[in-house]
């Protein structure tokens, strides 16, 4: 079960006078910090993202998880795309993907999943990405800062490589079948963004309670800190350890972004989730 008492900080990041040396970046920045110190993570309620983008981003994800699996198993030799089969949880199902977050390469994940191309996502799929990878960079930017680790700001950022993955938790009607999960794990990269489409995502807090993360509002986005971001500020952040407990009566998805330092990422890759 998940606790109800201890709540994730919600962080608005919706104020147009979100600028470095601000008052209003200099109050956002302390909340971030706190709360990536505290939890690992927080809830970002973040405007730039239209709502028609978003919606359009989840409904192509639809209709990637109702391609027939052995048409998801073809595209997994495929440069850059790699499809995510777990034995030991044969619900969950992901494509993960380089392509869509790398300038002008939408396309070859597009061309290969529909074969007009689906012109339409690449232009969602590509203003969302955008605005979610500003994200990341803001609160990278803001926690090197409260380190007092400026100097350090390009070299983080300029090393950022991002991937997305696209993920697809079925039900199936049934005692005890309908519930889905993926086992705890901390992500290897420096963050994560998540977006959701039903509650689910929840995240080990210090007394030992699961916290559930919830997107409150359309326009809230799940920011986990990872390993590399912990690793990289000296242990002064947690990394979340999170897991995806699903109890509703519907498929859940959910669209993460992955942002990794380019030499973890050269070396490892994406960590994929062993069963
Ligand atoms: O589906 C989610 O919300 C989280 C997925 C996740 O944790 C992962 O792919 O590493
Ligand atoms: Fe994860």
């Amino acid at each position: 079960m998940a606790s109800t008492k201890v709540k994730i900080p919600t962080i608005d990041f919706c104020n147009l006078e979100l600028k470095p040396n601000t008052p209003q970046w200099e109050s956002t920045k302390v909340q971030v910090f706190e709360a990536l110190k505290e939890f690992g993570c927080f809830e970002a309620i973040y405007d730039k993202v239209p709502n028609e983008i978003r919606e359009g981003m989840f409904d192509t994800l639809k209709e990637v998880f109702d391609f027939p699996v052995s048409k998801l198993i073809e595209y997994r030799e495929k440069p850059h795309i790699y499809d995510g089969q777990i034995p030991s949880i044969p619900l969950y199902g992901s494509v993960s993907s380089a392509d869509l977050v790398l300038p002008n390469s939408v396309e070859t994940f597009a061309n290969t999943f529909w074969s007009d191309g689906n012109p339409n996502f690449s232009n969602v799929a590509k203003s969302y990405f955008k605005q979610l990878m500003e994200l990341n960079d803001m609160v990278e930017k803001m926690v090197l800062e409260s380190l007092g680790k400026t100097n350090y700001i390009d070299e983080i950022l300029n090393s950022n490589v991002f991937v997305s993955r696209f993920t697809n938790y079925k039900v199936i009607k049934g005692e005890d079948e309908n519930r889905s999960e993926l086992p705890p794990h901390t992500d290897s990269g420096y963050l994560t963004i998540i977006k959701q489409n039903q509650n689910g995502l929840q995240v080990l807090y210090k007394n030992g309670e699961w916290i559930e993360l919830n997107n409150t509002a359309p326009n809230s986005y799940i920011v986990l800190s990872a390993d590399a971001f912990r690793a990289w500020t000296n242990n002064s952040l947690t990394s979340a350890e999170h897991r995806v407990v699903t109890t509703g009566d519907k498929d859940r998805l959910s669209v993460q972004l992955f942002s990794f330092p380019k030499s973890r990422f050269c070396c490892e890759g994406p960590k994929r989730i062993s069963g």
